[in-house]
């Protein structure tokens, strides 16, 4: 069999214009794994109240944050898929989630290229309903209907790979450069509680209340909380940071749902009170920066972080195309392929 990887993201829209950010919003928003709420009530909410106030907020953040080149989520993951594609001989596509670089497309790209066992490749460390379910659900889905005689395997949440805790935490030591931080935050970005509940197989272990994503337990293949504890638990204990001088937190929440907690920005706030002058924030839930971690992280936490006294605000690149996170995509799909070849 001649197999292939498609990697995907999340997307963007076409242009930071209004218009395209609706269409792209409208699309991500009515996806059942994004808000899952009914199906009318979701529409409701999102045609009826979102897509008539937040594209032109939205699109302004993204003018703040686009690229010549165009959106840079899109520019990074392109610039990842290249360079990961020089280290193996099985054609690396890429897609996005929702927007115009479809996973259809890249499963197209891949089968015109004699591809017929694929390695679906979702760019999220830790497991989520909103990213790594609902991209598996969609290959599969067009899977059925466009190619039934391609073969599709997925990577499953990767965050506590002993070998991406080390690249994560090497390039955060890099960014850092040796300098103490009064305080830095792991910043992930939020999900509903409710999602974190849905995903529970056990159907009784999360109970979110500060103890369940500690306690061992089944439910952590699929717990987006916990995953995202660990990785901080991780990279804290192998870059030993100190007790109390690091924490985590969750950003970009919407509607008035509780997400999960504490909240990112509340948390900046409450660290520049308290008088902490110097802080860094590391981002782990995303493998390529965006206008999360530009716009609402490096530009917005910062003005809050001044506004309440706070001096030196650091954020830390998301891991983009650095060498040794490519070298390591690299090893996991061809250790892919050659036990595949051994099978
Ligand atoms: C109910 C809404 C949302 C859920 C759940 C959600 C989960 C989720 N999202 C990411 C990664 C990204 N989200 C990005 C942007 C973004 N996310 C939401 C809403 C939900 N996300 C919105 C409305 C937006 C658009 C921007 C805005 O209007 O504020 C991005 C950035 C995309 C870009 O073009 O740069 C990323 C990446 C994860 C990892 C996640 C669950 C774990
Ligand atoms: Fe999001
Ligand atoms: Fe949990």
């Amino acid at each position: 069999m001649s197999k292939g990887i498609l990697l995907v993201n999340l997307g963007s829209p076409d242009s930071p214009e209004p218009k395209d950010v609706k269409r792209y919003l409208g699309e991500f928003l009515m996806d059942e794994r994004v808000i899952d709420l009914p199906v009318l009530a979701r529409t409701a909410l999102v045609k009826g109240i979102i897509l008539n106030t937040r594209p032109k907020a939205s699109a302004a953040a993204y003018k703040k944050i686009w690229w010549e080149e165009g959106s840079p989520l899109i520019v990074l993951s392109e610039r990842l898929q290249k360079k990961v594609q020089k280290q193996t001989e099985m054609p690396v596509a890429l897609a996005m989630r929702y927007g115009s670089m479809t996973i259809k497309k890249g499963l197209q790209e891949l089968v015109d290229q004699g591809v017929d066992e694929v390695l679906l490749f979702p760019l999220y460390p830790q497991f989520a309903m909103a990213t790594t379910e609902t991209i598996t659900v969609k290959a599969e889905k067009l899977r059925q209907k466009f190619f039934p005689n391609l073969k599709i395997e997925s990577v499953p949440a990767f965050y506590n790979k002993p070998d991406y805790i080390e690249v994560l935490s090497n390039s955060i030591a890099r960014h850092l450069d040796g300098k103490n931080y009064e305080h830095v935050l792991f910043s992930y970005h939020g999900v509903p509680e409710r999602h974190i509940r849905k995903s529970d197989v056990t159907k009784s272990h999360c109970k979110i209340d500060g103890s369940c994503c500690a306690t061992p337990s089944k439910a952590h293949e699929f717990c987006y909380r916990h995953q995202c504890l660990e990785v901080t638990r991780l990279v804290a204990e192998k870059l030993q940071f100190k007790k109390g001088a690091f924490s985590t937190s969750f950003q970009s929440r919407l509607g008035f749902d509780p997400w999960l907690q504490p909240y990112t920005d509340r948390t900046i706030e409450r660290l520049g009170k308290e008088g902490v002058k110097s802080m860094a924030i590391i981002t782990p839930a995303f493998v390529s920066d965006c206008l999360e971690t530009l716009e609402e992280i490096a530009m917005e936490g910062q003005e809050i972080f001044h506004e309440m006294g706070g001096k030196d605000f650091t954020t830390v690149p998301c891991l983009n195309d650095d060498d040794e996170w490519v070298a390591l995509l690299a090893k996991w799909v061809n250790n892919w392929a050659l036990s595949k070849t051994k099978a």
